[in-house]
């Protein structure tokens, strides 16, 4: 950067569970949970990101704590606006740095009134130009598949809110399937088990917590256990149980044969030669959702493929726009 060019170009992946900035020739340059706290009454924002979400759940009268997108798409227009922002203005080496271009990536099953909004709130968070990549390409381009070649590659990125299944050829998105189940309905999957069969209240964090440390996809060499707070609804009064992966799973087991399925019926759709291709290549699985333990096996059994966790998982999508931003010449047919 010159000393008189304060123009940067950034990109975001803008998730239903976690923010990614990416800062031209800086790689990525932030990475926080997608929520904002703000004053009850005033609507004036306290905190962003980590802070925020310190203060989520803790109910507190005067502050409410707001994810601003839900199922991968802005819920909240006027919060996800002050969210970008603040992430921005966080990262930014200077105050009177403008914003010349901004990628920001989609889901590719979404609405063109959601697209309009995404790109509102983009422009009125002060990018210039805003262009658009839907993300289960960007992810692809994140973990380095080649998208410009004549073969076809499935991409199945698991989200907070949405999963998306795409087959990528020749830089176009031929066949996708996109559902609204991600990391957050098996959250409230575990939620919902344990209030059913246990008599248990546990709150979203802990749920969350559960499903990183114990949840899986099929049986587990141990079985894992987990110690966890929560309100016993016989007696009313807070608890210590021992939770364990077996009980997780069965509560998993109905989104996650959800996801399975979404991944056959895009196999079902997918051209011939592609499949072939596929058959060949395997199916690559990103988005948190991805280290669910034994997902891929349980996918792997499901459609009889190849099926392979991609590195860094957490960060496909915020590496691929960051290419696609870092050279925006070449990937323009990958744009929206
Ligand atoms: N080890 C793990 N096991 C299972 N799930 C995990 C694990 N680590 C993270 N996750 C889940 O991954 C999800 C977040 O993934 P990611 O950041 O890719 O989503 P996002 O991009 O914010 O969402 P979306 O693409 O739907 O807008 C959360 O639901 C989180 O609980």
């Amino acid at each position: 950067m010159g000393l008189f060019n304060f123009a940067t170009d950034v990109a975001i992946d803008l998730g239903t569970a976690n923010t990614l900035v990416y800062i031209k020739g800086r790689g990525i340059v932030l990475n926080e949970p997608s929520i904002v706290a703000v004053h009850r009454s005033t609507r004036k924002v306290i905190a962003i990101g980590r802070e925020a979400l310190q203060m989520h759940e803790r109910t507190h009268p005067e502050i409410e704590t707001i994810r601003p997108l839900k199922d991968g798409v802005i819920a909240d227009f006027e919060v996800a606006e002050q969210m970008i922002r603040g992430f921005i203005q966080k990262v930014q080496r200077s105050w009177y740095t403008s914003i010349r271009r901004m990628v920001v990536c989609i889901p590719s099953g979404i609405t063109e009134v959601e697209k309009r909004a995404v790109r509102d709130s983009a422009e009125h968070a002060g990018a210039k130009r805003v262009y658009l990549i839907s993300e289960p390409m960007a992810a692809a381009i994140g973990i380095g598949l080649n998208v410009e070649e004549p073969v076809g590659n499935m991409v199945v990125d698991i989200g907070g809110g949405t999963t998306e299944i795409a087959v990528i050829a020749l830089a176009g998105i031929v066949v996708n399937e996109s559902i609204r189940i991600g990391g957050d309905e098996l959250d409230n999957a575990i939620i919902q088990y344990f209030k059913r069969n246990h008599n248990l209240l546990i709150g979203q964090r802990t749920a969350e917590r559960i499903k990183c440390e114990i949840g899986s996809a099929v049986e587990l060499d141990p079985e894992l256990e987990l110690s966890v707070k929560g309100r016993d609804l016989v007696s009313g009064i807070p608890k210590i149980r021992t939770i364990s992966s077996e009980d997780v799973r069965e509560a998993l087991r109905e989104p996650v044969s959800q996801i399975a399925a979404a991944v056959l019926r895009c196999l079902e759709r997918t051209p011939p030669e592609l499949g072939a291709d596929i058959l060949e290549r395997g199916i690559m699985l990103t988005g948190g959702g991805a280290l669910l333990k034994g997902l891929d096996v349980l996918i792997r059994n499901r459609v009889e493929l190849p099926v392979y966790v991609a590195e860094d998982p957490l960060t496909a999508v915020a590496r691929g726009t960051g290419k696609v931003l870092e050279d925006l010449e070449r990937y323009e047919r990958v744009l929206v």
